[in-house]
């Protein structure tokens, strides 16, 4: 649709208008914080001088609390206003740069009026007119913008349905108060704009895609009908930028009770959390708190046993293949992640309650106060209709009763009179001050002596048995290490409670055991093991957190997602996943949607498909979309670029040559972000080792924070859920992707590529790749 010069004209007055009001509110708001500051300031500094303190008496100690306590309270009075007035600034300071990026004009049904109604980051009120000169993207109204083309239209205010026309719908790109350019838009929103955005560079942090939410990303960002919402998307189709966008439309949408501490990010890998960092704060928000299911991990497992991380059973599962036990191992990984091996761990809690406890018996200088058989028979000595966790609170006040016991027992034993001499002077004093006490206006007695020493022979063993008993008020007698072990050891239980032993059972129970008596937990080990501690102990759970999102859901075990519900009762879930990426060996949560959509429930659980793909060019897209199934599916977005390359060459030599001088040409023609994508860690450091010799890069662990800009080589398991301008495949060749579970890795690879492809193989190429129509890819055999 073409835009008449009149209407530029008019824009463009209108932007120094609004631009111009922003100007004065951001002047008046710094005289504000100033002011402010120099409140806080002063108030710190002369706390003391409006204080009247007096400890005389016990009313002027009530007054010197009361005189502090109302000194507090303006000092913080005043640190909220400067934060609050600090935050408004920085807001309109951003919203200076760029007021809005859309319009549109809306005549509600039975009005004559049409609302102009502009569109932008955070609202702007002019106060004098009453009037918004900028709508929160996130306003009810503004949906409209999202959601419809012009025509009949319609959104959801608390108070029900407005309907209406919308009679145009523009966009604007405005920066430094300058309409760089606007066009009025039909059917999505602004393809022309959607192409600008795609065919920039990409960037070292993700950004908002507030200006171009398309109509499917917005019904993920406004749903909050329900209770679990699941997003399965197509690489690049937006699933990570939607949910961020979500959050910050809930921080909006709820923000007298919702805070963004309250939101909780559960992403891939650290380097992942930097990378997503930032988009909050763009849009005026402060960030979500976020973390990884692996730092969970650690920090309630850590202390006892090394906790093997994900990456590590990855490395083993892409290089172990010739090892002895590799098969077993992989058997091991797929059944202790499946929604069977969940059901084996509840029914062997129920089971317990009849038989198989386990406890670590209560040991005190050697020898034991009471035996693990006697904690046996107490346990089931209780009424059978008695749950399991409340015969552990009885087994508890049992065991404290016994430590009281054997406690007195001691009083005048040898070791106990030992560790009174060891006592220093303030022990003496504290007991004399305490036999005081007790003996008040009484004489001092020859007694005295005996009654003394056994206040000392109290204060010892107290002190000594006190861990004794903090562990068993924790429950820290049911010995769970031993009864997950009892799972590998006896078989007539597991058997009890187990619907079907995996293949090669015997051998997995034998690697199993091998490894936790190491003391470690393999990754596969790990959620299952504190499941079980969970259901024996009680779960432990926060209770603050609102909202959890689920980056890369398709990653986690159904026990893993089971775990996080339990973990946060009270919170909604967003999980996002993309099953042709489910790159573990585990049976993934997501390769049938049924465990993660059982988790709330059918009547609480929203499903949304996203098909269309946004990062690649539709070369990359047609040439990827085949390598997995339903692939057909992907709707490229209409952006084109180089169709990808694949370039055989004969040896390592070969690649290292090619690869250094296809760099060095990227970065000629100005490609800013390339990644060398390898299989593994251990191939990455291999390529980063022979080529960090001839050009500059830096290389990816798992142990990288964040994510810098530039040449970087990683292997594709740490390049998931980001992206880059070119990638190269290190060795795309069919010895390394020809497996089934090398299929989804290789397809992640190359969907992280926003513009160029290059794969470079070592002999034969990949079967995946060979498998692909012949014109989707060029072809460079240097195989000589
Ligand atoms: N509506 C949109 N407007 C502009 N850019 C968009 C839009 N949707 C997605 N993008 C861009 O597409 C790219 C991919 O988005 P994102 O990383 O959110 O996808 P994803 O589905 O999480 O991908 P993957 O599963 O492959 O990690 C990003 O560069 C993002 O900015």
């Amino acid at each position: 649709m073409s835009i008449q010069e009149t209407d530029w004209i008019e824009e463009q007055q209108r932007v120094h208008l609004v631009t111009g009001q922003i100007g004065e509110r951001i002047e008046r708001l710094e005289a504000e914080v100033g002011a402010v500051k120099t409140d806080v300031v002063d108030i710190r500094r002369h706390f003391w001088d409006d204080v009247t303190v007096n400890l005389g008496t016990h009313d002027d100690l009530a007054e010197t609390y009361r005189s502090m306590k109302q000194q507090a309270e303006v000092l913080s009075e005043r640190e909220r206003s400067y934060r609050n007035t600090a935050s408004a600034l920085s807001k309109f300071r951003r919203l200076k740069q760029s007021p809005y990026f859309g319009r549109i004009d809306f005549r509600e049904n039975g009005q004559q009026k049409v609302e102009h109604i502009y569109l932008g980051i955070a609202s702007f009120l002019d106060e004098e007119q009453n009037d918004y000169l900028v709508y929160d993207w996130r306003a009810p109204i503004s949906s409209l913008y999202y959601d419809y083309s012009p025509g009949d239209a319609a959104f959801e205010t608390p108070s029900g349905e407005v309907s209406g026309e919308m009679l145009l719908k523009r966009q604007f790109a405005i920066r430094d108060g300058d309409i760089r350019f606007m066009f009025d838009t039909g059917v999505t929103i602004g393809d022309e704009l959607l192409q600008q955005v795609l065919s920039r560079s990409s960037d070292s942090q993700m950004r908002s895609i507030v200006a171009t939410i398309q109509k499917e990303q917005n019904q993920i960002i406004r749903n909050d009908r329900s209770r679990m919402l699941i997003v399965q998307g197509a690489a690049g189709s937006g699933k990570t930028s939607a949910a961020l966008q979500r959050v910050a439309y809930l921080l909006y949408k709820y923000r007298e009770t919702l805070q963004a501490d309250q939101m909780v990010l559960f992403s891939p890998n650290p380097m992942f959390n930097s990378y997503v960092a930032t988009v909050l704060p763009e849009l005026g928000e402060e960030n979500m708190q976020q973390t990884t299911f692996q730092e969970y991990l650690e920090r309630r497992l850590g202390r006892r046993f090394e906790v093997e991380d994900p990456f590590n059973q990855m490395e083993y599962v892409l290089t172990a293949a010739d090892e002895p036990g590799y098969q077993v191992r992989l058997s091991g990984i797929r059944y202790k992640s499946s929604a069977d091996y969940l059901l084996a761990i509840r029914t062997y809690k129920d089971l317990l309650e009849r038989e198989g406890m386990l406890f670590t018996p209560v040991r005190f200088r050697g020898g034991s106060i009471v035996t693990s058989e006697q904690m046996r028979d107490k346990f089931y000595s209780f009424d059978a209709s008695v749950r399991l966790r409340n015969r552990l609170v009885l087994m508890k006040d049992w065991l404290l009763e016994e430590i009281r016991a054997y406690e007195k027992s001691q009083r005048r034993e040898a070791w106990v009179e030992e560790e009174i001499e060891l006592l220093d002077a303030e022990d003496y004093l504290r007991a004399h001050n305490k036999l005081r006490r007790i003996q008040k206006d009484k004489d001092e007695t020859f007694d005295d002596f005996h009654l003394e020493r056994d206040i000392l022979a109290r204060m010892v063993l107290q002190e000594k048995l006190k861990p004794l008993r903090t562990r068993v008020k924790n429950l820290r007698f049911v010995d769970v290490y031993s009864l997950y072990r009892q799972l590998f050891t006896d078989e007539r239980i597991f058997n009890g409670v187990a619907e079907d032993a995996p293949q090669r059972w015997h051998e997995i129970c034998r690697q199993t055991l091998e490894r936790l008596d190491r003391g470690e937990l393999a990754y596969e080990d790990a959620t299952p093991y504190l499941y079980l501690q969970e259901l024996l102990l009680g779960f432990q759970t926060n209770t603050s957190v609102r909202h959890v999102i689920v980056d890369e859901a398709q990653d986690y075990s159904p026990f893993q997602l089971e775990f996080l519900k339990r973990l946060f009762p009270r919170s909604r879930m967003t999980a996002l996943g993309d099953l042709n990426q489910s790159i573990y060996a585990h049976a993934s949560a997501l390769s049938d949607y049924d465990p993660i959509a059982a988790l709330y429930g059918p009547d609480h659980t929203e499903f949304i498909r996203l098909t269309r793909s946004y990062r690649s060019t539709r070369e990359i897209v047609k040439f990827s979309q085949g390598m997995v199934p339903g692939g057909e599916e992907i709707v490229p977005f209409n952006r084109s670029g180089e169709q990808p390359m694949v370039i055989a060459v004969a040896d390592h030599k070969a690649l290292h040559d090619k690869i250094v001088a296809d760099i060095t040409a990227l970065r000629t023609e100005g490609y800013d972000s390339i990644a060398v994508i390898c299989q593994t860690a251990a191939e990455s450091a291999e390529a980063y080792e022979a080529l960090s010799q001839r050009v500059r890069l830096g290389l990816v662990t798992k142990h990288t924070p964040s994510f810098e800009k530039g040449t970087l080589v990683l292997p594709a398991y740490l390049a998931k859920g980001v992206e880059f301008d070119a990638v190269i495949i290190y060795n795309g060749s069919n010895e390394r992707y020809s497996r089934e579970q090398e299929r989804k890795l290789f397809y992640t690879a190359c969907t992280r590529a926003m513009h160029l492809l290059h794969i470079y193989s070592v002999g034969e190429p990949s079967v995946f790749i060979t498998t692909q129509p012949a014109d989707t890819y060029k072809v460079e055999s240097l195989m000589v």
